[in-house]
């Protein structure tokens, strides 16, 4: 493991730190109403969520040497009262309740780091504010646990998300105190800071956002992350680079395919994961391959599909598919997050248990299907050669995301291509 804190140059090489969140009660902190407002696709009951949750938690921490909690590293930095009265002056100004920042500073770092996360209620003490249909002043933060999207660790450095939807902004308030400030994260610096973006067209999140090699990227030109964004990451990324190559897979925008790695996540050297249809298939995503150097992008051309643009850079990779080779189970596995894997190491997976079909592709193409409980209870050891854990997870993937999307790698080991 190289001293660096920020080292991440790839999908696939061995995690060594990756940050997680077990969520908290802010997961049933809406009704059936309000549950599309917050991005999710129904009420999840939280009992069930965290015994799934346990589960991926349970496993990295038997294969990973740092797994890091989103609650416990939001406490350690609200020690510091600077550091506290920046981060809630940012998060009331960002909600317009500029008046909650004393109130809020008299709680201690733990009791306010679950405020943050479970959100404040608006105090109803104006006509205005008892009619308003909003409950919270500070809402609560139920997408925290999909710890990808907000923040991403790209080489040696984090770009902070540009939320494509306002009540996921506060998550990246908090990521960005958090590597600014925190001793297990701090001081490589951004490459981009989302939060501080000067216009709504530019967004960007940790989902589409696919770090292949040192000089290759894929992004998913998304519901949630804007072209005028991927032009900003070709220019940030390429500063004082010869070349850097950017892969962009144009999604439909539509709620299946929020983040390209719902539909594409990398298992190994020369094996992905994809869902056909929008892959591989006749009606397959339009890529662009975008040139760069140092700031400027040289030129982009355009090609037919993902495996065509990757082939340029020596990609010649097996596609195993979400959902088996049916199509019905292919949309069905799709939907309930069967695409979205995520490696901890070179063919080393995690995914959730109830996509059957996927498994058993996963296992046609030589992958030894292992149960997550067996792994937390050492009842079997993780196999030598390619492996994927199956944890449970169908409470999990009503939130809208699978084990990649859970999970924020900070540091991997390089990768023996
Ligand atoms: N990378 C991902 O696909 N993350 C899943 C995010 C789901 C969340 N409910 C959202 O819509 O933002």
């Amino acid at each position: 493991m190289s001293e660096a804190k920020i080292s991440n140059y790839s999908e696939i090489g061995k995690l060594n730190t990756v940050i997680i969140h077990e969520p908290g009660a802010e997961m049933e902190n809406m009704t059936p109403e309000t549950a599309h407002e917050v991005l999710y696709d129904d009420i999840l009951t939280l009992d069930l969520a965290l015994r799934e949750h346990a589960q991926l938690s349970g496993v990295l921490n038997k294969v990973t040497e740092n797994v890091l909690e989103f609650k416990t590293l939001l406490p350690d930095v609200l020690e510091d009262p600077k550091v506290k009265l920046d981060l809630l002056q940012d998060v009331c100004a960002l909600h317009g309740h500029n008046e909650l920042v004393d109130d809020l500073m008299s709680f201690d770092a733990a009791d306010l780091s679950t405020q943050l996360f479970q959100g404040t209620l608006l105090k109803k003490n104006t006509l205005e504010r008892y009619i308003s249909p909003s409950r919270h002043a500070i809402p609560p933060l139920p997408n925290a646990f999909f710890t990808r999207d907000a923040v991403m660790c790209v080489y040696d450095k984090t770009i902070i998300g540009s939320m494509a939807h306002r009540v996921r902004l506060t998550e990246a308030l908090l990521l960005k105190s958090i590597f600014n400030n925190h001793p297990k994260l701090k001081g490589q610096g951004f490459h981009f800071d989302g939060t501080k973006r000067k216009s709504e067209q530019l967004t960007i999140e940790g989902g589409d956002l696919l770090v292949i090699r040192d000089d290759l990227l894929v992004i998913g030109y998304s519901e949630r992350t804007s072209a005028r964004a991927i032009d900003r990451m070709a220019e940030k990324l390429s500063l004082g680079r010869e070349n850097l190559d950017i892969v962009v897979v144009e999604l439909p925008k539509i709620r299946a395919t929020i983040h390209l790695d719902m539909i594409f996540t990398m298992l190994d050297v020369d094996t992905v994961m994809n869902f056909a249809p929008l892959i591989t298939g006749a009606g397959k995503c339009k890529a662009f391959h975008l040139s760069c150097t140092n700031g400027k992008i040289n030129y982009i051309n355009e090609y037919s599909g993902l495996p065509k643009a990757l082939r340029l850079f020596g990609l010649e990779l097996n596609f195993v598919n979400c959902g088996g080779d049916n199509p019905f189970s292919q949309e069905r596995e799709q939907w309930t997050s069967g695409a979205n894997f995520f490696t901890f190491a070179p063919g080393h997976v995690i995914g959730y248990k109830h996509n059957k079909a996927t498994l058993e592709a996963l296992n046609k193409a030589g992958f030894e299907i292992v149960d997550a409980n067996d792994i937390i209870t050492d009842k079997v050891q993780l196999p030598k050669g390619k492996a994927a854990v199956a944890m449970d997870g169908s409470e999990l993937s009503r939130g809208g995301g699978g084990c990649r999307c859970m999970t924020m790698p900070v540091h991997r080991d390089a990768v023996n291509w």
